[in-house]
C-alpha cells in the first residue's frame, strides 16, 4: 500500500468534472445501500447532498425503511455512476444522525410542495385512500404559511473508511484505486480490473 492524494479531493475532482459535462436532470443521484432487519442487503437512489468534515450527506426521512435500517445497522454504501466520464465510485462507511440545525436547513431549500408531501406522507406505509392523501398534500400546499420540518425528516452523514474510483477503459483494462482508512489515515492500493 502506498500513501496517496486524499480520496475525498479527488471525489470532489471527479464529481466537479461530471457536472461540468453532463446534462442529467439529477446528477447528484446515488444509490444508497443498506442492510435490512431480515439481511437481505436493500438499495435505492437519493440525492447526495454534499460533502461536511469528509462525510457525504444525505437527507430524508427518519422512519421510512432506509431510516429504520440505518439506526439498526449504521453500516452502509454509496455507488455512483457517472456517464460522461464513465467513472464508478464506490464507498463504505458509517452513518450518523445529522443535526436538527443541519436537518432545518436541508427541509428549508426544499420546494413548498416537497415539503408538504414529507410532513403529510409516511414514507413506505400503504396508501388506504389515495385522493385523500392527494388532497391533504394539496390543501397543505395552498395553505400560506410556511411548512416546519417534521421530526422524522433529517438526514445522515456517512462517514467513508473505504472509496474505490473505478475509470472505465474501452480496453476493459480498467482503472481500480482502493483507498482505505486505517489509524487515522488513508492508504491506497492499485487493485486488477
Ligand atoms: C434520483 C432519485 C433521487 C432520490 N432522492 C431521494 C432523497 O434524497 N431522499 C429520499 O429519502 N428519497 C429519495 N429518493 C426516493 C428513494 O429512492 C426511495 O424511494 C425512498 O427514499 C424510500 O426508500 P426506503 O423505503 O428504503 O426508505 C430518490 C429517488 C430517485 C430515483
Amino acid at each position: 500500500m502506498s500513501k496517496t492524494k486524499q480520496p475525498i479531493s479527488l471525489f470532489s475532482e471527479w464529481f466537479q468534472k461530471e457536472l461540468n459535462l453532463t446534462k442529467v436532470q439529477i446528477p447528484t443521484a446515488v444509490c444508497l445501500s443498506t442492510i435490512g432487519i431480515d439481511n437481505f442487503p436493500n438499495a435505492r437512489f437519493v440525492s447526495f447532498k454534499e460533502i461536511i468534515n469528509d462525510s457525504f450527506i444525505l437527507t430524508g426521512s427518519l422512519n421510512s425503511r432506509k431510516g429504520i435500517e440505518i439506526k439498526n445497522n449504521d453500516k452502509v454504501a454509496l455507488t455512483f455512476w457517472w456517464t460522461k466520464t464513465e467513472r464508478q465510485i464506490r464507498i463504505q462507511g458509517i452513518a450518523t444522525e445529522i443535526n436538527k440545525q443541519l436537518a432545518n436547513k436541508y427541509f428549508s431549500e426544499r420546494s413548498k410542495k416537497s415539503k408538504a408531501v414529507s410532513s403529510i406522507c409516511e414514507q413506505g406505509k400503504e396508501i388506504d385512500n389515495m385522493e385523500r392523501l392527494e388532497k391533504q398534500i394539496l390543501r397543505k400546499v395552498a395553505e400560506d404559511k410556511n411548512i416546519p420540518r417534521p421530526k422524522n425528516w433529517g438526514g445522515v452523514s456517512i462517514k467513508p473508511l473505504r472509496i474505490e474510483f473505478m475509470e472505465f477503459k474501452k480496453t476493459r483494462f480498467h482503472d481500480r484505486k482502493l483507498f482505505e482508512f486505517d489509524n487515522g489515515e488513508w492508504n491506497m492500493k492499485q487493485i486488477q480490473p
